[in-house]
């Protein structure tokens, strides 16, 4: 396995008050970084801090409460697609060993077949926290998009009509600590997510890492206040591997921070389901392949199964 390297390769970094000055520019800039490292940081975003402040002194204490109460809110018939995950439902795509996390997942309220994310009486602040923070995040993350597909000499519009009833999901993640630090299992094994865009906010505990085109894998320490963005498999697709998913993992923490939590909340940008996946012809002229085109539920369900979050 590759180790990290204190030489590697340094993480792009923009900042997003130079979109209102150059548009284009930033479009373009945002697309390199994405191509170049596949992980970005973005300074001054919109995403008020307050409510990631809020969001996270929800998190802590929903994840605080009994796991009977937490598992109340399972919906392993909908693919854990809203509510709550127990710890070991999720592993990486292609390993046996689950990932040592649980979590829970807000999503817009209005996708078809989907039910909206279930309220927790025993805890309403992480609801209006989690409403309030996926708008935000999406917000964002949809503002990103659109830039790209401009770049990416989408037709007008189109990216935006995309994401307008997007099923994307905001994940608030709980890593609990680790005393005993046996058997194979990692916090997150090695994955690409499957998403469009993914946007991370600072965890207060390290670990996140990424690998870089050259192999090396880099640790992620974002500067508090700024957000990491990366690409998923379903924007590799749309550009015919112009932007490669980036592949990403959680490792395990050091000794003296075993004893920790580590919380987290990745936002993962959807395209509505049935918005086809088929690559942009202006990426096959920077040299992408197409693939089949698939639609995004279609291509979610398939890897819903791989990641064992839908049975098979
Ligand atoms: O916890 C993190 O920092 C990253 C989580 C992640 O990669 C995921 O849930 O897909
Ligand atoms: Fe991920």
């Amino acid at each position: 396995m590759t180790e990290t390297s204190a030489t590697a390769p340094a993480i792009t970094e923009l900042d997003f008050a130079d979109q209102a000055k150059n548009r284009v520019q930033f479009g373009r800039d945002l697309v390199a970084g994405l191509r170049e490292t596949g992980f970005i940081v973005i300074r001054n975003h919109t995403i008020p801090q307050r409510e990631i402040e809020a969001m996270e002194r929800a998190s802590k204490s929903f994840f605080a409460l009994p796991v009977e109460t937490k598992t109340q809110y399972a919906m392993p018939e909908h693919h854990f697609q809203r509510g709550y995950s127990p710890f070991g439902t999720e592993s990486a795509k292609d390993q046996d060993a689950p990932d040592l996390k649980e979590f829970w997942h807000v999503g817009r309220d209005t996708i078809p077949n989907i039910p909206p994310t279930p309220p927790v009486t025993e805890n309403p602040a992480f609801d209006t926290a989690g409403h309030a923070l996926f708008d935000a995040m999406d917000d964002f993350a949809r503002t990103l998009m659109v830039s790209i597909g401009d770049t990416l000499d989408m037709t007008p519009d189109a990216m935006g009509e995309a994401l307008e009833n997007g099923n994307s999901i905001l994940r608030l993640l709980h890593y609990p600590p680790m005393p005993k630090r046996e058997g194979p299992s990692v916090r997150a094994a090695e994955h690409e997510d499957i998403n469009l865009l993914t946007l991370l906010l600072g965890a207060e505990e390290a670990g996140l890492q990424v690998k870089h085109r050259t192999g090396v894998w880099l640790s992620i320490d974002a500067p508090v206040g700024a957000v990491v963005v990366n690409a998923g498999d379903m924007l590799d697709r749309l550009t015919g591997g112009v932007i490669p998913s980036t592949t990403h993992r959680v490792v395990n923490p050091s000794a003296d921070r075993a004893p920790h939590s580590r919380y987290s909340m990745p936002y993962f940008l959807h395209p509505a389901n049935d918005f086809v996946l088929d690559a942009l012809p202006s990426c096959l002229e920077l040299g992408g392949t197409a693939k089949t085109p698939i639609t995004a539920r279609n291509y979610l369900d398939e890897r819903l199964r791989e990641i064992g979050l839908a049975k098979a």
